[in-house]
């Protein structure tokens, strides 16, 4: 690949994938973070624009260091930007991409890796209106569980995949070069599925976020305290059950695909829910009552908060999906006045 790979929201998740990719011998020198501005560019040269990854699901596994060129909006000096993998938080993922959108064309491909869903949808409603200039659009879901040990030094905790598909591609369409050198990454272990297959994994984890990431954050808790209590059972399965009728009233296509029906039956997915949350994840702090308890803007609004707007377009109320919508935001605003 001759084109640098841009990582725009080179936290947690976009760490990991810029440090993988620069450690493909094709890619050296060609990842380039794009950092929020001058100061943050100035922070991470400071340390020799060394980025650190610590494997920890691995027995004395050796950190991973990787230099990488690192820019910001006002010293960006390109005419384009062939190939860029968004990472941010989905609430971040507009005003972040809309300081690129000069330096993206037709021809670009961009891959976004979140979780939720929506942000493409509002992407192309405020941003790539036309459909005929807008650049490849390819999205990602990771099961990968990654956190910041401190600035630009993150702990690669869980090791998952990560499952991309080209957007509104109904068969297998061409991958890109972009994806290929992902799939170069044996630690990534990331694999490339048909749109509709995507979306039924995108649904999947948007459950178990929905069950996870509020419930922990307005009951302040890890994963695993809520682990063993009938009510956490009683209220997934409720919240699992509007979710899954808010998917197949609003995506019939969804409906009628015997494999989404299987994947997104409800009581198989009460027990995927428990077995990640409480099992696999048990030991985490949800991203969500992270980002409360620092302050930081949630992604409430892509996750329970998308089911209620998709309900509310069908005229359906979605009122325990909108009850624990309020109340994390309710808790993100309590802890937002603690000193
Ligand atoms: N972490 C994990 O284990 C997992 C995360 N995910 C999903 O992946 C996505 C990313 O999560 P995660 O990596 O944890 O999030 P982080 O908050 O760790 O990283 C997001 C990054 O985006 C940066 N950013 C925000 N706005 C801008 C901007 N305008 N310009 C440049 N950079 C910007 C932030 O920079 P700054 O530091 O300056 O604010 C931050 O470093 C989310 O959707 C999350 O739900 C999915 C599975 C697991
Ligand atoms: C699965 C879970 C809840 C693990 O903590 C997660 O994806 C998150 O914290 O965002």
């Amino acid at each position: 690949m001759n084109s640098p790979i841009y990582v725009l929201g080179a936290g947690s998740i976009g760490s990991l994938l810029a440090c993988e990719l620069a450690s493909l011998p094709s890619l050296q020198n060609k990842v380039v973070l794009l950092l929020r501005n001058q100061a943050r560019a100035e922070q991470f040269r400071a340390q020799q624009s060394l980025l650190t990854i610590e494997r920890t699901f691995e027995e004395n596994a050796p950190q991973i260091q990787c230099k990488l060129k690192a820019t910001y909006p006002a010293e960006l000096n390109v005419d384009t930007i062939d190939n860029l993998i968004v990472t941010t938080k989905t609430v971040h993922s507009e005003r972040a991409i809309l300081d690129y959108v000069p330096y993206i064309k037709k021809d670009s491909n961009i891959l976004f890796v979140q979780n939720g869903l929506g942000v493409i949808e509002h992407l192309k409603r405020v941003v790539w209106t036309d459909e005929s200039k807008s650049p490849n659009l390819y999205q990602g879901i990771t099961t990968h569980g990654c956190f910041q040990k401190k600035d630009f030094h993150y702990v690669h905790a869980g090791l998952g995949n990560l499952k991309i598909a080209k957007v509104g591609s109904s068969a297998m369409d061409s991958t890109c070069a972009l994806v290929e050198l992902l799939m170069k990454s044996k630690t990534l272990n990331t694999s490339y599925l048909s749109y509709d297959d995507l979306l039924i994994s995108q649904c999947e984890k948007l459950v178990i976020n929905a069950c996870m990431n509020p419930n922990t954050a307005i009951l302040d808790c890890m994963n695993r305290e809520l682990s063993n209590i009938e009510e956490v059972k009683v209220l997934f399965k409720c919240i699992i059950t509007e979710c899954v009728d808010v998917f197949f009233k609003s995506m019939p296509n969804l409906a009628e695909n015997p494999k989404a029906r299987q994947t997104l039956d409800i009581h198989r997915l009460l027990d995927f829910v428990m077995y990640v949350g409480f099992v696999v994840c048990g030991n985490n702090s949800s991203s969500m009552r992270q980002d409360t308890l620092f302050k930081r803007d949630t992604e409430i609004d892509s996750i329970n908060g998308w089911i209620v707007k998709l309900a509310n377009e069908l005229g359906y109320p979605a009122n325990v999906n909108k009850t624990i919508t309020l109340l994390a935001k309710i808790r993100a605003q309590v802890n937002q006045r603690r000193i």
